[in-house]
């Protein structure tokens, strides 16, 4: 008897509990109607597209075989989300992806009730789902926890201290790894090589081998001999696991991308596995969609593109980018000084350095997604007699910064921090805001903290930072394009410490420290019409501050107002300590800081998240009628 046509049935899938009345042959059929989703959704908002392709039938088999949202599947970094977000009832907004109001690009908890934990920074899901797993035999929510990491998210240091904790801890938690042989780039990393060694040492196993080879499944009797058996054949292919070496039990490897190896393992796994288990998948980033598996990033990140040739559609761009002006900064000065190196945590095309790696092979340096590694790595090449760049976007430099305290600053070693996308990045949203870098870089002592307020400037920060030998430095810039301004010749160092008068004005002066310069001179413009002219300066330097302009300023004006693009505790906390600390306060004189708000703000674009943070030019200029108390008519 054939079996009767298969009707649509991603249309009849509004939440996992739908899944559970459909047969394996028609999961098969919605994993193919999933990437089809998957790909026409990204195609109109752009997005992380390869990495969920590459989850397709994992997100299929585990919203099939376990209760979600009971069971709690925690996806690391989250940028693979996107299927499990059209299987969980948001098909209707998944055009909505990383826009304004929209959907976020990430796994968000407000979002929904599947969504069990937050992400966007990698390498946090096992240690979430340990505190799920413990939680729950302690009387907390009941339910499995399932983090879902990949190969190069295993590359930072929390996951194996979550996995030495979890295999310490002893309690059934699943970890499915997910490798796809890519970070965002191809990955680095001897961990690299030895789970590739897993799979290419012992092809894939047949469910029957996979189960066996899950020892702890076993009843206890036949248990210690599997076990003798199992460590003898994995002693001939490859040594045994280091995840069985943690009190793991090592499921895999396991084709991620055949359902008819995942949906049995995953229901023999729910009803019989008591310890915990990592359950070792094999897929391919960018699965199902052409474009995405020739692409060289496996179309890790994509804008909008054309269905049917996978074309990008990318929006002219007026004027190169910071991040690859700091990149030919770099190699400029590189190029007449071979003490400089340096150093990404997994983001070559990101921060640029891979144009720097071309030309300095043996002078730049991948470390995988390890920052903290990144810092103390740098602070080593500084002590060894280098000029190392630990080039790491401001967001993902929060997961260094003991290292940056304890091993840079206190050291006072010659570091220097290149810290791209600073402020606030668009469509990633709050966790990739790179909101309080000013804050924790500023409070060292000895840390030289600058932000470019234009491309030109960073050419020169970069020079400056070269040039700063016996301290610690950090250099800040946005994402995204430059301001079209003029370019130097070469860079050429700033005098340390030193600020600089953009425009004279008078009764107000405007100090801006970062790529704010921009809106700070639009509003200037727009209170010209009113007869007032602000005398504006580009601070360039939050530590140490320019105290001799900063106070002169104080004596020639009314009030100052500062804008950075920062949270609080940065640069506009500086100034007002020293006005506070030179009794400038003590006259009655006024003073504002304009900073980030203190709250994250969500995806949209950063014009838009700007204006939610009250940072544009309109409000700029509010801020200076405020503080000349001038009324201003309430627009209609
Ligand atoms: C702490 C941190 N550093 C860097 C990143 C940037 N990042 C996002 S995804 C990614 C690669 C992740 O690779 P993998 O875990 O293998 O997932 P895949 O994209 O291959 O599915 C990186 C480096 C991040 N999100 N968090
Ligand atoms: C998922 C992740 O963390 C990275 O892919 C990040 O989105 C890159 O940001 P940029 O697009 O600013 O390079
Ligand atoms: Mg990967």
């Amino acid at each position: 008897m054939t079996n009767p046509p298969l009707t649509p049935t991603l249309d009849r899938v509004n939440t996992p509990t739908d899944l559970k009345a459909l047969s394996d042959r028609e999961l098969h059929q919605l994993a193919g109607e999933l990437r089809a989703e998957t790909i026409s959704a990204v195609s109109e908002t752009g997005g992380h597209l390869g990495a969920g392709l590459g989850v397709v039938e994992l997100t299929v088999a585990l919203h099939a075989v376990f209760d979600t949202p009971r069971d709690k599947i925690i996806w690391d970094v989250g940028h693979q989300c996107y299927p499990h977000k059209i299987l969980t009832g948001r098909r209707d907004r998944i055009r909505t992806l990383r826009t304004k109001g929209g959907l976020s690009g990430f796994t968000k908890r407000s979002e929904s009730p599947y969504d069990a934990f937050g992400a966007g920074h990698s390498s946090t899901s096992i240690s979430a789902a340990v505190g799920f797993a413990m939680a729950r035999e302690l009387g907390g929510d009941p339910g499995d926890a399932i983090a879902v990491i990949g190969d190069g998210a295993l590359t930072g240091g929390m996951a194996f201290e979550a996995l030495n904790h979890g295999g310490h801890m002893g309690k059934r938690v699943f970890v499915v790894l997910n490798d796809n042989e890519m970070s965002i780039s191809p990955p680095v990393g001897a961990l690299s090589s030895y789970l590739t060694r897993l799979y290419t040492g012992a092809p894939f196993q047949d469910l029957r081998a996979v189960a066996k080879g899950a020892v702890g499944l076993l009843p206890e009797p036949f248990q210690e001999g599997a076990r003798r058996a199992k460590e003898m054949l994995k002693g001939m292919a490859v040594g045994g696991t280091l995840f069985e070496e943690l009190n793991w039990n090592y499921v895999g490897p396991v084709d991620g991308h055949d359902l008819d190896q995942l949906l049995p393992l995953f229901r023999m796994l729910k009803t019989r596995a008591t310890a915990p288990t990592l359950i070792h998948i094999v897929t391919k980033k960018g699965k199902g969609y052409a474009p995405a598996e020739g692409a060289p990033d496996r179309g890790h990140a994509t804008a909008k593109f054309d269905l049917v040739t996978g074309k990008q559609v990318k929006a002219p761009s007026n004027a190169p980018s910071y991040t690859k002006i700091f990149a030919q900064s770099l190699i400029a000065e590189a190029e007449r000084d071979d003490k400089i190196v340096a150093v990404t945590a997994a983001m070559p095309e990101g921060t640029g350095l891979n144009l720097f790696a071309e030309r300095f092979p043996r002078r730049c340096f991948d470390v995988g997604i390890a920052e903290q590694h990144a810092v103390t790595f740098s602070a080593g090449l500084a002590a060894g007699g280098l000029k190392p760049f630990c080039t790491i976007y401001s967001t993902f430099l929060q997961r260094g910064y003991d290292q940056i305290v304890h091993d840079v600053a206190i050291q006072r070693l010659p570091v220097r921090f290149a810290i791209d996308r600073a402020g606030l990045v668009g469509a990633d949203g709050a966790t990739h805001a790179g909101s309080f870098d000013v804050g924790f870089m500023s409070s060292l002592p000895g840390m030289v903290v600058m932000a470019a307020a234009d491309e030109a400037e960073l050419v020169h920060m970069v020079a400056t930072a070269v040039a700063l030998d016996d301290r610690p430095c950090a250099f800040r810039y946005p994402r995204g394009e430059g301001m079209g301004v003029d370019m130097p010749d070469c860079g050429v160092p700033l005098e340390i410490g030193r600020g600089r008068i953009v425009a004279e004005g008078g009764r107000v002066a405007i100090l801006s420290f970062g790529t704010r310069l921009a809106e700070v001179l639009k509003a200037r413009e727009s209170l010209a019409q009113r007869g007032l002219a602000p005398t504006v300066a580009d601070a360039r330097f939050a530590k140490p501050l320019d105290r001799e302009l900063i106070l002169r300023l104080a004596r020639e004006h009314e009030a100052i107002i500062t804008v950075e693009e920062g949270a609080i505790g940065g640069f506009g906390s500086h100034v007002a300590q020293l006005l506070f600390d030179e009794g400038v306060m003590d006259r009655g004189f006024k003073f504002r800081s304009m900073v980030l708000p203190d709250s994250f703000i969500d995806h949209a674009n950063p014009e838009d998240m700007y204006a939610a943070a009250a940072m544009n030019a309109p409000q700029i200029e509010a801020k200076v009628l405020e503080v000349l108390g001038v009324a201003v008519a309430k627009r209609a």
